[in-house]
C-alpha cells in the first residue's frame, strides 16, 4: 500500500458518513455546508478522467479507495473464490439496526467483482440475485465469501454467502458476462 494519504482519507470518509448518518440537529450545520461546498469546487479543479482517478481504482487501497460499498477486507482472493469480511457502518443503515437492503446486492457485487478481476477478465453483471435470510446488523464485523459455481463460455455463474458467525444474513446468485473485443 503506498503512503500517499488516500488509505486514511477513504478511512476518515466513511467515519463522516457514519457520523452525518446518526447526528441530529446541529448549530454548526451551515458551517459545515460551506466546508464541503469549499472542498467540492477545490477537487472539481483536479477532476481527472476514468482510469487516472483514485476512487474506485487504487486496489493497493482499503475498498479500492472508494465508499460507495459497505466495508469489504478480502483475505482470500482466487479466480474461483472470494473470502473475507464485510462491515456496514451507519451510513448503510436502513431501520431498526439492519442494514439498508439495497446495499446487500450493492455489497455482493463488489465481492463477484473480485473474482471477474483475478480471472483478468473485463465482464460485466448480467443479473444479481439476492435472499434476505436474516437481517444483516450495523457495525459488526460480518463474513463473507463468494464461488464460482460454472463458467459457461462467456458466462460465469457465481454465488455468495454473508454471515453473523453462524446466522445467515443473505445469500446471492449471479451472472457475470465476459465481454466481446470492443465492448464499452
Ligand atoms: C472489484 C470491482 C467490483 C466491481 C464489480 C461491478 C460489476 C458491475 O456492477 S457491472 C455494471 C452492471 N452491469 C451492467 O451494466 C451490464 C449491462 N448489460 C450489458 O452490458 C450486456 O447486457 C451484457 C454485457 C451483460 C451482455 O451483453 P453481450 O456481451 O452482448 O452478451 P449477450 O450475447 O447478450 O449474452 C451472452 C450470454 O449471456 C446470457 N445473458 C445475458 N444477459 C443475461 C441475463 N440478464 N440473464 C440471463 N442470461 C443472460 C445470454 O442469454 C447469452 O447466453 P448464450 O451465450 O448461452 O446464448
Amino acid at each position: 500500500m503506498t503512503d500517499d494519504g488516500y488509505a486514511e482519507l477513504t478511512s476518515a470518509l466513511r467515519g463522516f458518513l457514519d457520523a452525518v448518518a446518526t447526528a441530529g440537529p446541529h448549530d454548526q450545520v451551515q458551517a459545515l455546508t460551506d466546508d464541503l461546498r469549499r472542498w467540492t469546487a477545490i477537487l472539481a479543479e483536479s477532476r481527472q478522467e476514468e482510469g487516472k482517478r483514485v476512487f474506485g481504482e487504487r486496489f493497493d487501497l482499503p475498498d479500492r479507495g472508494q465508499t460507495l460499498t459497505p466495508v469489504f477486507a478480502p483475505q482470500v482472493v482466487t479466480t474461483s473464490k472470494v473470502e473475507g469480511t464485510a462491515w456496514f457502518g451507519d451510513y448503510f443503515h436502513g431501520s431498526n439496526g439492519a442494514a439498508h437492503g439495497g446495499t446487500l446486492p450493492l455489497l455482493f457485487d463488489e465481492v463477484f467483482g473480485h473474482i471477474a478481476v483475478e480471472r483478468g477478465s473485463r465482464a460485466r453483471t448480467a443479473y444479481l440475485h439476492t435472499d434476505f435470510r436474516s437481517v444483516t446488523p450495523i457495525g459488526v464485523d460480518l463474513q463473507v465469501r463468494a464461488w464460482v459455481e460454472r463458467a459457461e463460455g462467456r458466462k460465469l455463474f457465481l454465488a455468495a454467502d454473508l454471515r453473523d458467525g453462524e446466522v445467515v444474513c443473505a445469500e446471492a446468485e449471479a451472472l457475470f458476462v465476459l465481454l466481446r473485443d470492443g465492448a464499452p
